[in-house]
């Protein structure tokens, strides 16, 4: 009988977008890219996993629902962690022929553009590590799940090398800093919208390298500096560097939804409408403070540092009013301070619930095994809550 191994991952939120594959299967991307990994003691997908000789067949459930083992991407996960075991010769052999259960929740919507699977296959295949003691990276094998999922095998800053292995060996992700580095930078994830994306990343990817001109400008003439550039702004602490390249990103690739053909859109009026503000607040201030960036859905995803929180939150409440105000805004603990008039000024307050609400988060570790005993299976290796 093999022992429940439980672990929790996080989501991240890339600042230089992954956009575009060179090989679907292995899924590998055309370009490089940047995230920060978000806090797991906020947003997490937690997982547990199992062996055993009397299990019939795989098995998983996910947010209390049992799925089908038979994707190719929960396959392709497995069996490169068991050849990697096998490579490894970390377990015996019989260890490897028992069956696996995998019981998994998010404590934040699913698909719906918070990059759920990023932390959900990170999270399986750091558990499945842990289960076969694979000791190497196995930001390759989570790549295999969703590319972003890589970047959630680390935590702090993290770059995914785009690689140039036909095999996709190279294509792994490394840490640029970790979560101590820069402690002052925070998120703040404003949700427009939590229901199920239009156009998938993959297909929205798909139709964007078949059909879009300034994909290929921006793998070949935009990324590649950006991402230098980026990188030594995260290690100076450069903030209104990292930000105006946070946002420059975001705009291109959207700007390459559109230039696909038909057009991918996942901004809506009300994610337009948030960019808009936050040029205005940095113009105001003076300075940059706050970065937007969105992923392939409304959501924005602020970047922004700890002491600017309070009168940022103060303008989102103003123009995004809410019907239920003290729940408004979860996650860390969070002040706001009085909104001076030309802050005010910016925008008008709009119609109620346009942001639902609204995760404050910061930069957080990488996947951790929880030890507390507190397993999604139970002793016969069920589902708990079954
Ligand atoms: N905890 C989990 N364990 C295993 N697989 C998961 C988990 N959470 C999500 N997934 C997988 O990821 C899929 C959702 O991925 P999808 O890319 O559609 O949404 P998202 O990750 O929330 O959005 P985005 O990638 O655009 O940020 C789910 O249908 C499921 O297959
Ligand atoms: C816009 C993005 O969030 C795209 C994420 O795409 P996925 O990693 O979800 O796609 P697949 O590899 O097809 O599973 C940008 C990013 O995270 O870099």
């Amino acid at each position: 009988m093999s022992e429940i191994i439980t672990v929790i991952a996080p989501v991240n939120i890339a600042v230089i977008k992954y956009w575009g594959k060179r090989d679907e299967d292995l899924i590998l991307p055309l370009n490089d890219s940047v995230s920060a990994t978000l806090d797991t003691s906020i947003m997490c997908a937690k997982t547990s996993v199992c062996a055993r000789p009397e299990f019939k067949e795989d098995g998983i459930w996910l947010n209390g629902k049992k799925e089908s083992f038979y994707s190719p991407r929960l396959q392709n996960c497995l069996r490169e962690i068991k050849a990697r075991a096998a490579a490894e010769k970390s377990v015996n052999e019989d260890f490897l022929q028992w069956k696996v259960h995998v019981c998994s929740e998010n404590n934040f919507p699913t698909a719906a553009g918070l990059a759920s699977s990023a932390a959900g296959y990170a999270c399986l295949v750091t558990a499945l590590a842990k289960l076969y003691k694979v000791k190497s990276d196995v930001s390759s094998i989570a790549r295999l799940g969703s590319g972003s999922a890589c970047r959630s095998v680390y935590g702090g800053f993290v770059r995914w090398h785009a690689g140039t292995n036909p095999d996709g060996s190279d294509s792994v992700a490394t840490q640029i800093a970790d979560q101590a580095h820069w402690p002052e930078m925070q998120a703040l994830i404003l949700v427009a919208g939590d229901t199920k994306k239009k156009t998938s990343s993959t297909v929205g990817m798909r139709i964007a390298v078949e059909t879009s001109e300034l994909l290929k400008h921006r793998i070949k003439h935009c990324v590649p500096q950006r991402t230098e550039e980026i990188i030594q702004a995260i290690k100076e602490k450069d903030f209104p560097k990292f930000a105006e390249i946070t946002m420059k990103d975001s705009n291109q690739f959207h700007a390459v939804g559109l230039d696909s053909y038909p057009p991918c859109v996942y901004m809506t009026d009300v994610s337009h409408l948030v960019s808009y503000v936050i040029h205005k607040y940095n113009e105001i201030s003076g300075s940059i403070k706050v970065a937007y960036t969105f992923d392939a859905g409304p959501n924005a995803c602020l970047y922004l540092l700890e002491k600017d929180v309070p009168q940022v939150i103060s303008l989102i409440k103003h123009i995004f009013p809410s019907s239920n105000p003290d729940k408004f805004v979860t996650g860390l603990q969070s002040k706001e301070e009085p909104l001076s008039p030309v802050f005010m000024s910016i925008c008008e307050p709009q119609k109620q619930d346009l942001i639902k609400y609204v995760i404050h988060t910061k930069v957080g570790d990488g996947p951790t095994e929880i030890t507390d005993g507190s397993h999604l299976l139970n002793e016969a290796g069920l589902p708990k809550a079954e």
